[in-house]
């Protein structure tokens, strides 16, 4: 089949990296490179010690693999793995880990992330769902964003007839700095179609997704 996807969710990535392009001066990796020398300094540490000599490259390098989901588009993570299918039930994928970092101190977000969608004549490759939360997880996020634009993502590409995501996390910089609560996790959920209308197919989810701390 030919899969028609919303131009709004083609080009997420590349209008933002349209946007950052068109506001911001391009900066080289060298320059990010001093930028985390400079850091460093900053912090009382010296760059040149032996163990420290090929860090600034390593943080940049670490940083572009934390935000690789700018330079990802959903097009090409789908890879045209829609099908057309006569499925009307649930189709949960529960416990997909999510990293993510935060954009307010770019410390990790690690948790789950719940996906369910009632299909409505389109199915979707089960990992795409997964690699649908990865590629907006790659991102600096909001937790309550990221939410969203993985349902988006889903309600856009299939049509379903209702999308649900939740996602429990816990925020580093809510643990190892700041109120420092490593006990708290944070719960977000976005609902669409009848998970939003139907209290009933919620709760079927809800129960489906009940919290089952593993680590
Ligand atoms: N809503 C929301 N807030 C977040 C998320 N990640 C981090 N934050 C919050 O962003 C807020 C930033 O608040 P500020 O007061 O500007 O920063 P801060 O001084 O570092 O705040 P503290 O963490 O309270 O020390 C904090 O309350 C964080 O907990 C997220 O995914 N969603
Ligand atoms: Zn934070």
């Amino acid at each position: 089949m030919t899969l028609s996807i919303p131009p709004e969710l083609i080009s997420t990535s590349e209008e933002m990296l349209t946007l950052r392009n068109q506001q911001l001066p391009n900066v080289t990796e060298s320059e990010m490179i001093q930028a985390v020398r400079t850091l460093l300094i900053g912090l009382g540490e010296n760059p040149d010690r032996e163990g420290l000599k090929d860090t600034p490259k390593r943080v940049v390098k670490a940083l572009q693999f934390l935000t690789k989901g700018y330079h990802e588009s959903l097009d090409e993570l789908l890879n045209g793995a829609v099908f057309t299918e006569d499925a009307n039930e649930m189709v949960l994928v529960r416990d997909i880990d999510i990293f993510s970092s935060c954009e307010h101190h770019i410390l990790p977000i690690i948790g789950r992330a719940h996906v369910a969608y009632i299909p409505n004549g389109k199915v979707i490759g089960l990992s795409k769902i997964a690699r649908i939360c990865e590629m907006y997880a790659r991102r600096l996020q909001v937790q309550e964003r990221l939410t969203l634009q993985i349902a988006d993502a889903l309600q856009g590409l299939l049509q379903p007839r209702g999308v649900a995501v939740v996602i429990e996390a816990t925020h580093m910089c809510m643990v190892m700095r700041g109120v420092q609560k490593p006990g708290a996790w944070t719960v977000t959920s976005a609902m669409r179609g009848v998970f939003s209308e139907d209290s009933r197919t919620r709760q079927e989810f809800m129960n489906l997704v009940q919290h089952n701390p593993k680590f």
